[in-house]
C-alpha cells in the first residue's frame, strides 16, 4: 500500500489568527502508523483537529484521501460525568453508519460485542462511565473507534496515565488496524515507545522538524532542532493574514539560519 492518504500543503493552523502550526508540507501514506511527537504546545493536538476538520486552515490545505475518519481526542476533553453506560458510549461508533437515531440491528449488536471483547471489556456493557478506571475508559473509547470502521484514525495521547499492559493491548489493536490497511496517526510523548512500535514519526515544533522513518526522525540533531525551535517561539508570536503570510512579530531566532534551512532533512514525506 503506497498511495497517499493525507497530504499537507503549506498548512497553517491556529486560533483567532494566531498560528499554532506553521507551513506544514508533507504526506502520510495509506496503511502506515505514524507517531506525532513534540514538546507541550508544539501543535500536535492542533494538527489532529486540523486533519479532523474541526479547525479550518488559516493558510494552505490538508487533503485527506480516505473514506471514514475517526478522531479520539485527549481524555481531558471527554466529560466522564455524563450519565451514560459503556454500551451507550461505544454505540456512538455507529453514528456515521446509522445516524444519531438509527436502529441498531442484530449484526450491529454482535459487532459491538466483538469490539468490547477485543478491548477486554466483555461484560462491561451496563457499567456507568464514571465507574470505569482510566484504562477501562480508554479501552471503551478504542471499542467505539473500532466500530467506526474508519480508514483514517487519529488518536490524541491515547496512552496518557495508562498502565503498560493496557498500552500493549491497545497497541496490538492499532497494529491490527494497520494490518487491515487503515492509516493511524497517534500523538504521544514516550520516545522509547515510539522507537519500539512506531515505524514513522512526525516531529513538530510549531513547524515541521522532520517526517519519515522513526530511526531517522529521532536522530539527536532533529530533537535538538525541535527544542531550539520550540524555545524560540513565544506565545504572542506571529499573526497570519488570510494568505498565510506572517507579520514581523517575534519569530524563531533566525529562520534563515542553516539549522532552519535544513528542515525536513529526513524528507517531508513517508
Ligand atoms: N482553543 C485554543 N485557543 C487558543 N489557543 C489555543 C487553543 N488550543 C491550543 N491553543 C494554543 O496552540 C498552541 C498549540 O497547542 P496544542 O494543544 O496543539 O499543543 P500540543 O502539542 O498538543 O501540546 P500538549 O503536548 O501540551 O498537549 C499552544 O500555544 C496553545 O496554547
Amino acid at each position: 500500500m503506497t498511495d497517499t492518504c493525507l497530504r499537507f500543503d503549506d498548512l497553517t493552523l491556529g486560533y483567532h489568527g494566531h498560528p499554532a502550526v506553521h507551513h506544514l508540507t508533507g504526506r502520510i501514506l495509506r496503511g502506515t502508523l505514524t507517531a506525532v511527537i513534540g514538546a507541550n504546545g508544539s501543535g500536535k493536538s492542533t494538527l489532529m483537529k486540523g486533519i479532523a476538520g474541526i479547525l479550518k486552515p488559516i493558510g494552505g490545505n490538508c487533503f485527506a484521501r480516505c473514506g471514514r475518519l475517526a478522531y479520539l481526542p485527549q481524555q481531558s476533553e471527554i466529560d466522564r460525568s455524563f450519565p451514560a453506560r459503556v454500551i451507550d458510549l461505544v454505540s456512538l461508533g455507529f453514528w456515521q453508519k446509522c445516524g444519531l437515531l438509527g436502529r441498531i440491528g442484530r449484526e450491529d449488536r454482535a459487532a459491538l460485542a466483538a469490539c468490547l471483547e477485543a478491548v477486554g471489556l466483555a461484560g462491561f456493557e451496563k457499567r456507568p462511565l464514571d465507574s470505569l478506571s482510566g484504562g477501562q475508559m480508554q479501552r471503551a473509547l478504542f471499542a467505539r473507534t473500532m466500530l467506526q470502521d474508519a480508514d483514517l484514525i487519529l488518536l490524541d495521547e491515547p496512552f496518557n496515565a495508562i498502565d503498560s499492559r493496557t498500552v500493549d493491548d491497545l497497541l496490538r489493536l492499532i497494529e491490527c488496524w494497520i494490518g487491515e490497511g487503515r492509516t493511524v496517526l497517534c500523538v504521544l510523548h514516550d520516545h522509547d515507545l515510539v522507537r519500539e512500535r512506531f515505524p514513522q514519526t512526525l516531529l513538530l515544533a510549531r513547524e515541521l522538524v522532520a517526517l519519515g522513518p522513526t530511526s531517522e526522525v529521532l536522530e539527536p540533531e532533529n530533537l535538538l532542532r525541535a527544542r531550539q525551535f520550540q524555545e524560540a517561539w513565544d506565545e504572542d508570536a506571529g499573526w497570519c493574514d488570510a494568505g498565510g503570510n506572517f507579520s514581523t512579530d517575534p519569530r524563531p531566532a533566525d529562520r534563515n539560519a542553516p539549522a532552519a534551512r535544513s528542515l525536513n532533512k529526513v524528507g517531508a514525506h513517508v
